[in-house]
């Protein structure tokens, strides 16, 4: 039996994360090898000649799961019955500007982008909001869409969740697959908190196993949480092609579920959990089944931890505080 294409729309499509994602999409990782897609590609319109060369490629590479490409400048139109959104345009910070420009900024292109979703997208609607500051972006656009669950909007710690798993395992010495129960907290920034004390290494306790008290605080931590401007750093442009693998992990996931005995981190509506203010878009452990996310409960928080995600919430806080008061959300 054929099955009927999901529509994914991808934003920011001629972009250096859209270069990096989109053939990936075609070829089946995100959704699976025998579910065909159809992609819609949204751009400014300066933009729309650079979506259209990459559309070009994509045809060159005569994927079988991809029945077809269409190129929008229009958020309503690109919306229109999706059933998987992958907002990756966002304004980048430049010189000069101060936070609050960029939340302002942001706002412009992610009030609309939610408004689109909320007139067309389809019932289904699955949403993950990488552009930066991704949480704030994401909470902008859920605000935007009442008709649309909350917990269908969602923000990328993913790319942070593999960066700390790859981390571990160099320290441990062990393959990535041994790392399991890993968790990033908070905000996609500096502030996020990966924790290793519910994480497992070979099916025990990571931080007893790790054993290096120093290492966890002041190399893996800081490692983690400013890997992307070290990124910068070596490449001279931000993290792409493992931004790209981690949106492609993070749908997945979401779509296909964990693995019995593992969580993954994903940035979703607080209920409250882990005293994380309701309505704040917030990374925590959640496992996934049937396409949908539940936060892990009952996690004991030592003072260390607590401190570390009160911390970032509060960054989160006072993120959506600013775009309170700009009167986004
Ligand atoms: N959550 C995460 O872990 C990560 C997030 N990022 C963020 O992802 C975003 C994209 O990164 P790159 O692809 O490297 O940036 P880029 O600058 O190469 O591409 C962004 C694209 O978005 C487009 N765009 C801007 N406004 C738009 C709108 N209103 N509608 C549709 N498209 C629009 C631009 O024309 C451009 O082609 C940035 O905000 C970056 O900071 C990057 C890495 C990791
Ligand atoms: O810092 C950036 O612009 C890119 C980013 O979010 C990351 O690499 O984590």
């Amino acid at each position: 039996m054929t099955r009927t294409p999901v529509t994914v729309t991808v934003t920011g499509a001629a972009g250096q994360i859209g270069y990096a994602l989109l053939f990936r999409i075609a070829s089946g990782a995100l959704l699976g090898p025998d579910v065909p897609v159809k992609l819609r590609l949204l751009e400014i319109p300066q933009a729309v000649k650079a979506a259209e060369g990459t559309a070009m490629e994509l045809d060159d590479c005569a994927f079988p799961l991809l029945s077809g490409v269409e190129i929008f400048d229009d958020a309503k139109k690109a919306f229109a019955g999706t059933n998987v959104a992958l907002l990756v345009g966002a304004r980048p910070r430049t010189k000069g500007m101060e936070r609050g420009d960029l939340l302002e900024a942001n706002g412009g292109i992610f009030k609309p982008q939610g408004e689109a979703i909320n007139a067309g997208a389809a019932d289904d609607v699955k949403i993950l909001v990488v552009g930066n500051p991704a949480n704030t972006n994401a909470l902008i656009a859920q605000q935007h869409a009442p008709d649309v669950p909350a917990e269908r909007f969602t923000a990328m710690t993913r790319l942070d969740h593999n960066r700390a798993i790859a981390q571990v395992a160099k320290k441990a010495g062990v393959a990535v697959t041994d790392i399991k129960k890993l968790t990033i907290w908070g905000n996609h920034s500096a502030t996020q908190y990966p924790d290793l004390f519910h994480a497992e290494i070979a099916g025990k306790n990571a931080a007893e196993t790790v054993n290096d008290r120093d290492w966890l605080e002041n190399d893996f931590i800081p490692t983690v949480a400013k890997r992307g401007a070290a990124i910068i750093e070596a490449r001279g442009a931000s993290s792409a092609a493992s931004a790209a693998s981690a949106a492609i992990d993070h749908v997945h996931t979401w779509v296909n579920g964990t693995a019995d005995g593992d969580w993954t981190s994903m940035a979703v509506v607080s209920d409250g959990s882990y005293g994380v203010p309701e309505g704040l878009i917030s990374s925590f452990p959640v496992t996934t089944k049937d396409g949908k996310w539940e936060i892990v409960q009952g996690l004991e928080i030592d003072e260390f931890s607590r401190g570390r995600i009160d911390a970032s919430v509060a960054e989160l806080s006072e993120e959506r505080d600013a775009v309170r008061k700009l009167g986004l959300v």
